[in-house]
């Protein structure tokens, strides 16, 4: 994942968040397709070409590398392997996985931000696409990035002009708005990418769970502009560590393990195999140790 804070609190608290909407009336029409979508990364420097990494070196590391001449080493990491999925309006998906199984690159990869090696993404009509997160720059100020994040998600100028006071306001960052956000806290940061990822109300709204973070008051907020979206028949998209938020968010779960759709299907019961698995893998890991 592009980033990783240990302040932020990635967990929702249970008693903030919505009730989940199980999908008892009809499915809306199809708002996403992902066929057969295989997402790889090359890595430069590995030792041995054609090896399969589990991390990412460091850009350091990188630099280096090249620097001395490592430049035809790389290795591939095969990051998404075939997956496919159709989404449909008004339903909220979890994607739920241990670390590295490749639920952040499906998600970049249905979001159009990295093309898939293989496969296809299809969307609707009018896609808007949430994950602002890859516009943001930290060294710009709070007011140049609501600019950039409006503009990329679609809004004209004048219209971001026009919410800008509605998303410092969401954001509850006051005059912090005027500075680099490198000078943020992770929580301030974290409301303002909110903030702009959501004030376009689209039509497909995808957080990684760095979104899913703030104060109590935060949260009630940023879930009530979920709900808004999801019925507004919005897709939404919740990459998630916390199986209890997916649970009660989502009306669909689905279950990444290095790199494949292991289970696609109602939250309780994808979470509750999920569970299993890493409590069994952990078994194993504890017998061999
Ligand atoms: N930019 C990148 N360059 C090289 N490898 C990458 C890159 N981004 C991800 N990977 C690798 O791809 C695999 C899947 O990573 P990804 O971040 O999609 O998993 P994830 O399930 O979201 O993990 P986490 O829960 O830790 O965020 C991992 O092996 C990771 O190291």
């Amino acid at each position: 994942m592009a980033e990783s804070d240990p302040e932020i609190d990635f967990e929702f608290d249970p008693e903030d968040l919505p009730e989940k909407h199980h999908g008892s009336g009809p499915l809306g029409p199809p708002s996403l397709i992902v066929d057969n979508v295989h997402v790889k990364y090359r890595v430069f420097g590995a030792k041995k070409a054609g090896a399969v990494t589990n991390g990412k070196p460091s850009l350091y590391n990188r630099l280096r590398w090249r620097a001395q001449g490592h430049v035809g080493a790389t290795s591939e990491v095969h990051a998404v392997r075939g997956v496919s999925f159709v989404a449909h309006q008004g339903e909220a998906i979890g994607i739920v996985g241990t670390n590295g199984s490749g639920k952040s690159s499906l998600l970049r990869a249905a979001a159009g931000l990295i093309p898939p090696a293989e496969g296809a993404v299809y969307v609707g009509a009018e896609p808007s696409l949430l994950g602002v997160n890859a516009v943001l720059m930290r060294q710009l100020t709070g007011e140049r990035n609501i600019m950039i994040g409006g503009l990329a998600l679609g809004l004209s100028m004048k219209e971001v002009r026009e919410r800008f006071d509605e998303i410092v306001d969401f954001a509850d960052i006051g005059d912090f708005v005027y500075l680099p956000m490198k000078t943020y806290s992770s929580g301030m940061a974290a409301r303002l990418r909110f903030a702009i990822s959501s004030v376009a109300t689209p039509d497909i709204l995808m957080i990684d769970e760095a979104l899913a973070t703030g104060d109590a008051d935060f949260k009630q907020r940023s879930n009530a502009k979920i709900e808004e979206i999801r019925e507004h028949a919005g897709t939404i998209f919740l990459v998630s560590h916390s199986l209890e938020t997916v649970r009660r968010m989502c009306s669909r779960v689905l279950w990444m393990d290095q790199g494949r759709l292991v289970q696609d299907g109602d939250p309780e019961e994808v979470t509750d195999a999920y569970r299993e698995h890493v409590r069994s893998r952990r078994g194993k890991k504890g017998k061999k140790g």
